[in-house]
């Protein structure tokens, strides 16, 4: 048995191998005599081998761990992402207005204000469609039809009635974003005091600073890599979209989260369905003309048309005798009539053949039973009807529920800016033109959506005059223009007579 250096050598008894051991725990000390690590005994170095071993099992099993929960949640996302494929419109809302109803209004200032009573209307009540519809049929010289729809030639029609299409302009006028109005809308005589209107204040009218996962664009004539376009979305730089769109098309788009790395905001097109569907925001409405009442249901924009038709008349059915909830569907249609009521839009609409309106429709209401004015104007029976009928409404595809006050701007953000300012000073405007300047990030969105966009809303306003198409800068009419708030107190003083009709 021989002691090296803190080894203990011995010969084996029985083979003659030489055995190798360390010493016991004893106290080294090194050639300078300063000590060193003490030795362990085989108790204490199995012990640590044991505590190693453990602890690598316990790694190894909360890397296991780790790798199923990876799965796992991978596995959800695809799921939710199938799921959100999947997930079916929901109930949409759909009125009919006659267009007729701007002819009873006394001045041009007055028209407009009607059309923009039934925008707001329909906004408030998160209407999806508004129909236009013709409840006189043969005009007279004075209400001239004019054409409005192109063939492939690019030459009218149809046509339609002065009034109904006013009227369909101005509601999609004012449905459209402010910042994209310039792109649809060329001046025109029909819009002179559309600027003059209460704002829609509708969630898709964003903001340059809001942050919302989708935003509503146009898209621009600005070269971009192959396969993609530049869209106008109202931020302070086009956002680059996935797909080649000719320029000047409206489109919906997905706006994916900034990257570190690129400065360039990127994005993609969705279906205009899609906002709302996801997210249970309302994204405005639809604008469609009716040449007549027919027209109405015969020419729906949804596969299997209006399965809830409503038509509302004070010779209707008491509204509080309705159960709540009594109304369930997938896509509801309610009708309003003009001066003389739906009768008179019947009778007037040769392809129908029922003598009573009540026949036309599902139900037949009266929304206001003890009304203490002869008769309620229609734009005023839009605001009843609509309130008088929310707690019978059964959708069939509710909405979803999410909480986007963080994302869209509240009640409080929503005046008109001119008003707000002439209370800020000088100091407060200047930070806020920076603050506006700045181009906000875009909120992250875990799961960047595959979806492919169902392509386009529309191409340009559908309902221009060919006869009036104009240069985009240049105005409809020299003689008209498009009246902001912010310039009316000018044209008012400028005028030397009250005489409104002017204006005609
Ligand atoms: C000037 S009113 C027409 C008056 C007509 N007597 C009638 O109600 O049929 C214009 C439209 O407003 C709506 N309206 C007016 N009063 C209503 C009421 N009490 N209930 C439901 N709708 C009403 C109808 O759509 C009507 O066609």
């Amino acid at each position: 048995l021989l002691h090296v250096r803190g080894l203990f050598l011995a010969i084996s008894e029985s083979t003659g191998r030489l055995l190798i051991k360390t010493m016991p725990a004893a106290p080294a000390v090194s050639s300078n005599g300063k000590p060193t690590e003490p030795h362990k005994s085989w108790k204490k170095v199995n012990e640590e081998r044991k505590a190693l071993k453990r602890q690598r099992k316990q790694e190894k099993l909360l890397k296991e761990l780790q790798q199923a929960e990876e799965a796992e949640t991978r596995a959800e996302l695809a799921a939710t992402e199938a799921q959100k494929k999947d997930r079916p419109n929901p109930s949409t809302l759909s009125i009919a207005v006659p267009g007729s109803i701007l002819e009873n209004a006394q001045s041009a200032e007055l028209r407009a204000y009607v059309a923009g009573q039934i925008a707001r209307a329909a906004c408030i009540f998160r209407v999806n469609e508004v129909i236009v519809f013709d409840d006189v049929g043969i005009a007279t010289a004075r209400e001239t039809k004019r054409s409005y729809e192109e063939d492939a030639e690019g030459s009218g029609t149809g046509t339609v009635r002065s009034s109904s299409l006013q009227l369909a302009r101005i509601l999609q006028y004012l449905e459209c974003p402010q910042y994209l109005r310039k792109y649809f809308f060329p001046l025109h005589k029909d819009l002179k005091y559309s600027g003059l209107l209460n704002p829609l204040d509708t969630p898709h009218h964003l903001r340059q600073q809001s942050m919302f996962r989708y935003r509503e664009g146009v898209i621009c004539d600005k070269k971009a890599k192959e396969g993609h376009s530049y869209a106008n979305v109202g931020l302070l730089n086009d956002v680059l979209v996935d797909k080649a769109i000719e320029p000047g098309v409206r489109v919906t788009v997905k706006m994916e989260p900034q990257s570190e790395t690129s400065r360039k905001q990127k994005g993609t097109l969705v279906s205009p369905d899609e906002p709302r569907r996801e997210t249970g925001v309302y994204w405005g409405y639809q604008v469609r003309i009716a040449h007549s009442l027919s027209e109405i249901f015969t020419k729906s924009p949804y596969d299997s048309g209006y399965d809830v038709t409503l038509g509302t008349s004070d010779r209707g059915t008491n509204v509080h005798e309705v159960p709540n909830r009594s109304y369930s569907f997938k896509h509801m249609l309610i009708v309003f009539g003009g001066l003389q009521g739906l009768e008179s839009a019947l009778s007037n609409d040769e392809k129908l053949t029922v003598d009573d309106p009540e026949l036309l429709f599902d139900h037949y209401v009266n929304v206001l039973p003890r009304q203490g004015s002869r008769t309620i104007r229609t734009e005023e029976a839009l605001l009843i009807a609509l309130a008088a009928l929310q707690e019978k409404l059964q959708p069939d595809v509710e909405d979803v529920e999410t909480d986007l006050s963080d994302l869209l701007p509240q009640s409080e953000d929503t005046g008109i800016s001119v008003r707000r300012d002439v209370l800020v000073s000088k100091k407060q405007k200047k930070r806020k033109l920076v603050e506006d300047t700045v181009e906000s990030p875009v909120v992250y969105e875990p799961s960047p959506p595959k979806a492919l966009p169902k392509v386009v809303r529309q191409t340009a306003n559908p309902f221009a005059d060919p006869s009036e198409s104009f240069e985009k800068t240049a105005p409809a009419d020299d003689d008209f223009e498009v009246v902001s708030s912010t310039t009316i107190s000018a044209t008012r003083q400028s005028s030397t007579n009250n005489d409104l009709s002017r204006f005609d």
